[in-house]
Formats: C-alpha cells, sequence, structure tokens
C-alpha cells in the first residue's frame, strides 16, 4: 500500500546546483530557496560546508544560510562532511545537517577522500557535536545501485553503511543512486535487504533520472513504505564525483505523479513550476522537468 503522505526532501540548491560550471551568484541562489520556501515544501536543502576546493560552486555557503528567508515550519538542511563543515554550518545558523557516505570504497575516496571506515570516524564527530548542540542529523548513503568507479555494489553493503548511520543517531537515512543506473527490480532488492537492518519510516530515496527510471523506482519505493523522496527542482544537478550523473528527479514531475496517486505532499505544483522557470532562466538551460516542458505547450 501507498503512504498516504509523503516528505519531499528538495535537493535543488545544493545537489542540482554544485556541478554547474559558472558560478551561479549568490543572489540567484538566496531567490531559488525562498521561491522554494513559498511552495509548501518543508525540507529544502541549501548548500554545503564542504572544502571550496573540492566543490567551488558552493563556496559563499555562510552567505546563502544568512541572506535567505527562514520561514517556520520549514527545514534547511546543510551538508558537513567531518568537524570543520559541522562548525561552520551551525557558525552560519544551520539547525539541521546531513552526512554523507556511500556504500563504494573507491567512490568514498574520490567523494571526500577517505575510506568507508574512516568516514564513519569523521561522522562520529560530527554527531557527537551535533548531540550536545541539539541538532538533527540526516545520513546520505551513495552508490547503492552502482557506483561510477566499482560498478555494481551489493545490497549487503548498503544495508550494512545504511545500518551503521542509523546507529550513529542519523534519523534518517537517504539511499542515493547517484549515476541513476537502478532499476525497479535492482531498487526492490536493495530496499528489501536495507529494510531487515532500517526501519523503512526512517529511510528515504534520492534518485537521479540518468537512464531514466527515476520515477519508475520511487514508485517501487513507495509501494515498499518509504514516505520520504528527495527530488531537485526542474531536474537539476549531478554529484561533481560521479562523472556523467545527471540530476536528481524533477520535483514537479514528482509532485505531479503523487498528486495523481492521491498522496498528500502538500506542495503547490503551479508555484514549483514558477520555481523551476525562474532557475532555469537564471541558469539559461532548459528545464529537465517533463511536467513543466508538457505545460509550456499546452
Ligand atoms: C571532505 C573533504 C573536506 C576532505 O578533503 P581533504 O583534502 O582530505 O581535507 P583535509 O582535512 O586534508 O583538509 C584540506 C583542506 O581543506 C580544508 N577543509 C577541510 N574540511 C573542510 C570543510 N568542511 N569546509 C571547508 N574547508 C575544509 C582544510 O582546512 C584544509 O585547508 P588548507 O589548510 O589546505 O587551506 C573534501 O573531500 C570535500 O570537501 N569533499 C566534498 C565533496 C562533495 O561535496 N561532494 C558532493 C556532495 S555528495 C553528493 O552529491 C551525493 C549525494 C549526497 O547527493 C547523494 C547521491 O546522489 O548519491
Amino acid at each position: 500500500a501507498f503512504p498516504r503522505r509523503v516528505k519531499v526532501v528538495e535537493v535543488g540548491p545544493r545537489d542540482g546546483l554544485q556541478n554547474e560550471k559558472n558560478v551561479v551568484p549568490t543572489a540567484v541562489k538566496i531567490n531559488l530557496i525562498n521561491m522554494l520556501s513559498e511552495t509548501g515544501l518543508q525540507v529544502i536543502e541549501a548548500t554545503s560546508f564542504v572544502s571550496p576546493k573540492w566543490v567551488p560552486q558552493m563556496a559563499d555557503h555562510t552567505e546563502v544560510m544568512q541572506g535567505i528567508n527562514k520561514l517556520p515550519g520549514i527545514s534547511y538542511p546543510v551538508l558537513t562532511p567531518n568537524l570543520k563543515g559541522f562548525q561552520a554550518a551551525v557558525a552560519a545558523g544551520a539547525k539541521e545537517v546531513s552526512i554523507f557516505g556511500a556504500a563504494s570504497e573507491l567512490f568514498t575516496k574520490k567523494n571526500i577522500n577517505c575510506s568507508i571506515e574512516e568516514s564513519l570516524e569523521r561522522f562520529d564527530e560530527v554527531m557527537a557535536a551535533a548531540r550536545a548542540a541539539s541538532i538533527p542529523v540526516r545520513g546520505y548513503v551513495s552508490c547503492v545501485l552502482g557506483c561510477p568507479y566499482e560498478g555494481k555494489i551489493s545490497a549487503a553493503k548498503v544495508a550494512e553503511v545504511s545500518k551503521k548511520m542509523y546507529s550513529m543517531g542519523c534519523y534518517e537515512i537517504s539511499l542515493g543512486d547517484t549515476i541513476g543506473i537502478g532499476t525497479p527490480g535492482s531498487m526492490k532488492e536493495m530496499l528489501t535487504t536495507v529494510m531487515k537492518e532500517v526501519p523503512v519510516g526512517a529511510l528515504a530515496v534520492h534518485c537521479h533520472d540518468t537512464y531514466g527510471q527515476a520515477l519508475a523506482n520511487i514508485l517501487v519505493a513507495l509501494q515498499m513504505g518509504v514516505s520520504v523522496v528527495d527530488a531537485s527542482v526542474a531536474g537539476l544537478g549531478g554529484c561533481p564525483y560521479a562523472q556523467g550523473a545527471s540530476g536528481n528527479v524533477a520535483t514537479e514531475d514528482l509532485v505531479y505523479m503523487l498528486n495523481g496517486l492521491g498522496i498528500h505532499t502538500g506542495v503547490d505544483l503551479q508555484k514549483l513550476m514558477d520555481t523551476g522557470t525562474f532557475i532555469c532562466s537564471a541558469l539559461n538551460r532548459r528545464t529537465n522537468s517533463k511536467v513543466s516542458q508538457a505545460s509550456c505547450r499546452l
């Protein structure tokens, strides 16, 4: 049975923009987040406190956090790979953070320059600091359905890393199909294994649409009881350490599908599409949202 409500986690300002070649002006990022805040979304991932040498596009994290209108009832989490990032995030006013690991050794090395084991040690430090500051922490696990460097990833490995991050105290584990390579079959197999270790109520799915499978994979996750789904307005994005990875599922397309299923999100599709139009014209690009493309033709 499908969940009655789904929490949509908007990752466009972070996952969507982190891979942009040209520097996106801080004012555009702030405008994007402020417009998203008016759509009814409850969670908008705002930026990441990572090294500007690694991801230059997110170097204005503090200005973004301090420039946005934070509306009550909306959470604006940010990515923090280590204690340094966590401290900078809190100093900039972050009230929620995310740590990000992976089920692949090589991806972990390329993305955060350490082994899975070392990454978990760093996360332990972040968790301890977050507990002391009463800051909720979300955990990402990347490469859950395949890795750009290692290829196939076993569901057992995904379950193992997910369980460790959940046991550390992450309130939610977001399972990332980083390169969008999964299918409904592999999604079902992976979730079946992970759900033996982490309760389904604490799981989210984070699907990139590289192979055009994202909505189908999300539908399978919903059927299995997952009720938190990550998405990116206009389908922006891709990971800088996963070459060729295209954007997340477009939030507009996700909300359209959920509306059709009678699943409540609280998100206003028209306002979302207007936000997609804003960011696409600022970036001078065509939307990846099929729903927005179709609406323009009507
Ligand atoms: C983790 C590090 C920092 C390790 O990078 P490192 O080079 O191993 O770090 P280090 O500890 O050796 O420090 C080197 C320098 O970085 C600085 N530094 C150290 N930490 C920070 C920090 N937090 N913020 C700012 N600066 C920092 C540190 O101070 C030092 O500065 P220097 O002395 O050379 O001037 C680096 O690898 C990094 O920033 N990686 C981030 C990569 C990233 O953001 N990837 C994209 C997000 S993940 C993703 O997109 C997947 C996801 C989540 O969407 C889910 C999915 O789709 O699968």
